[in-house]
């Protein structure tokens, strides 16, 4: 259910939804219980460690694989009913590409596949292949090949695009350019979830930012109730002559201390009091900065924190 601005309750479908999903290989929880919706325009990065669950995960969202409980929809049906109609786009990091083939004939393949395609000198022109439309696809480079990876998924009008760690590979200016584009789709309406390692990207680009860990969804906000969410703060200084670790460490609500030289680095559940502790041990911080955490260390203080919940 919806509130709209004008206060009006509707009812729309999720793109995805995931209820109670679990996966298991042997003795590997690799997907453990997962709950969540995802909702047209939606851009949402997928973040976790290695082994986190992210591509089984995106394997089960895809009809791929097949959960050993709980329901996975897409558009209130099957995830093999809404690929068949079209609906979805994929970018996997693995399968390999036809490679006795030039760029522009397996973009027309795909796009001869789709019900809904796209002319195929625009999906050429959208990834930025038109230039390479010629040559024959096992002559590529890493970056070029995801690039086709994408205009393989961009082939027709998606609702939803999936793309595991979809920039691998691919330079600055490629990155860019790919990111502007799914922009652009998320802004007609579509969804897109995507798999990263690189936390900028998701600071950048998603509006929303899933974090999981051993199956489960540890976090699940925008980047800012994320790194809210990790509830520790950055203090940094500088300290002239000998420095006491010790009486530093003692420090109240200290979550973790660095010093390099003469420079001290803090995260800290409580930045003022903490500061004012500095002050109260005799010691004169110079080029003293607070600052919240970024998304990365964010990350990994709400992993960690699970992981000694765990211990
Ligand atoms: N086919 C499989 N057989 C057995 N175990 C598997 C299989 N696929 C994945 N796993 C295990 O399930 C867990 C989740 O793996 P998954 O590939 O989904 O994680 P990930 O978050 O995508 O990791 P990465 O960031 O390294 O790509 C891991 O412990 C992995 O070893």
């Amino acid at each position: 259910m919806t509130t709209t601005a004008t206060g009006a309750t509707a009812t729309r479908t999720a793109v995805v939804s995931f209820d109670q999903v679990s996966k298991v290989y042997g003795a590997v929880r690799a997907v453990d219980g997962l709950t969540l919706d995802l909702h047209p325009g939606e851009t949402v990065a997928l973040l976790g460690p290695n082994g986190a669950g992210k591509s089984s995960t995106l394997d089960l969202l895809l009809g791929l694989r097949t959960a050993d409980s709980g329901t996975v929809s897409l558009f209130g049906t099957t995830p093999q009913e809404a690929i068949k109609a079209g609906r979805v786009g994929a970018m996997l990091q693995s399968g390999g590409l036809m490679e006795d083939v030039t760029v522009e004939e397996l973009v027309r393949l795909a796009c001869d596949l789709h019900p809904r395609p796209h002319p195929v000198g625009d999906v050429l022109a959208r990834a930025g292949i038109a230039s390479i439309a010629g040559r024959m696809v096992n002559k590529l480079s890493g970056g070029q090949e995801q690039r086709v990876r994408f205009a393989l998924a961009t082939a027709g009008a998606n609702d939803l695009i999936v793309l595991d760690e979809p920039t691998t590979g691919m330079d600055v200016t490629a990155r860019q350019a790919f990111w502007a584009t799914m922009r652009e789709q998320a802004e007609q309406g579509r969804t897109v979830l995507f798999a990263t390692h690189y936390l900028e990207e998701a600071d950048a680009i998603a509006d929303r930012v899933l974090v999981l860990h051993k199956g489960r969804l540890l976090a699940d906000g925008t980047a800012a109730e994320i790194k809210a969410k990790a509830g520790a703060r950055r203090i940094s200084f500088e300290l002239e002559g000998a420095i006491n670790e010790d009486a530093l460490r003692a420090l109240p609500f200290l979550a973790s201390l660095d010093v390099n030289g003469r420079r001290v680095r803090i995260q800290s559940h409580n930045a003022d009091a903490t500061v004012h502790a500095v002050y109260g041990l005799g010691l004169y911080p110079r080029e003293l900065e607070v600052a919240g955490l970024g998304l990365e260390q964010a990350f990994v203080a709400i992993t960690e924190a699970e992981e000694a919940r765990n211990s």
